[in-house]
């Protein structure tokens, strides 16, 4: 995910393209954070759009059949709609409170259960999760709950590859 908060539309668009370079080599799909036109130009895989972004049914619209379309929902309406408009996952959070996004609404455990619940789609959470908590996270057991997102577990640290590791190996035990 390319998430770019304060960036120049053209600065965006440069790091957009150097980060599909790296994606491409290793055979991971890229999604653009809210933006459609830096999605279409520079040919990434899909978009994530929040709720008070452009619609997800635009979206789809917009970008046709075979791109990812993920939708942040923190209630079943929300997930409801996210199935309605083509989305192709949700991302659900605030699980936990974060420092990333201000004024976030945390939805806790209960509220990333009932949007799970509530769809069909798969599930991604979302806030303050780390290589301490992931497991409680994934441990809820419902199936749709496929991993989790996050960005200080790993960009906040010293050494982004030596977190990712740990989460990883977190993440590896508490889903086999
Ligand atoms: C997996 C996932 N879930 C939620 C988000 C957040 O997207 P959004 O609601 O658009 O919030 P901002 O990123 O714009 O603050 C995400 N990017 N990925
Ligand atoms: C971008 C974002 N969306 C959220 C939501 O609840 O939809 S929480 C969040 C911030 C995630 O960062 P961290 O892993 O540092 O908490």
């Amino acid at each position: 995910m390319n998430r770019e908060k304060d960036a120049k539309t053209r600065d965006f668009l440069e790091v957009a393209k150097s980060c599909i370079k790296i994606c491409r080599a290793h055979g991971v799909p890229l999604l653009i954070n809210d933006r459609i036109d830096i999605a279409l130009a520079c040919n990434a895989d899909g978009v994530h759009v929040g709720q008070s972004d452009i619609p997800a049914h635009e979206v789809r619209r917009l970008l046709g059949p075979n791109k990812i379309i993920g939708v942040s929902c923190k209630t079943t309406e929300q997930a409801e709609q996210a199935w309605i408009d083509g989305a192709d996952y949700i991302g659900c959070g605030g699980v936990y409170p974060t420092n990333t996004k201000a004024n976030n609404l945390t939805v806790g455990i209960d509220g990333l259960k009932r949007v799970c619940l509530a769809s069909k789609l798969p599930v991604v959470a979302i806030g303050g999760i780390n290589h301490t908590n992931a497991a409680a996270v994934m441990g809820i057991g419902i199936p749709n709950l496929k991993g989790v997102a996050v960005v200080s577990a790993l960009f906040d640290r010293q050494c982004v590859l030596e977190e990712a590791s740990k989460l990883h190996a977190t993440l590896v035990e508490a889903t086999t």
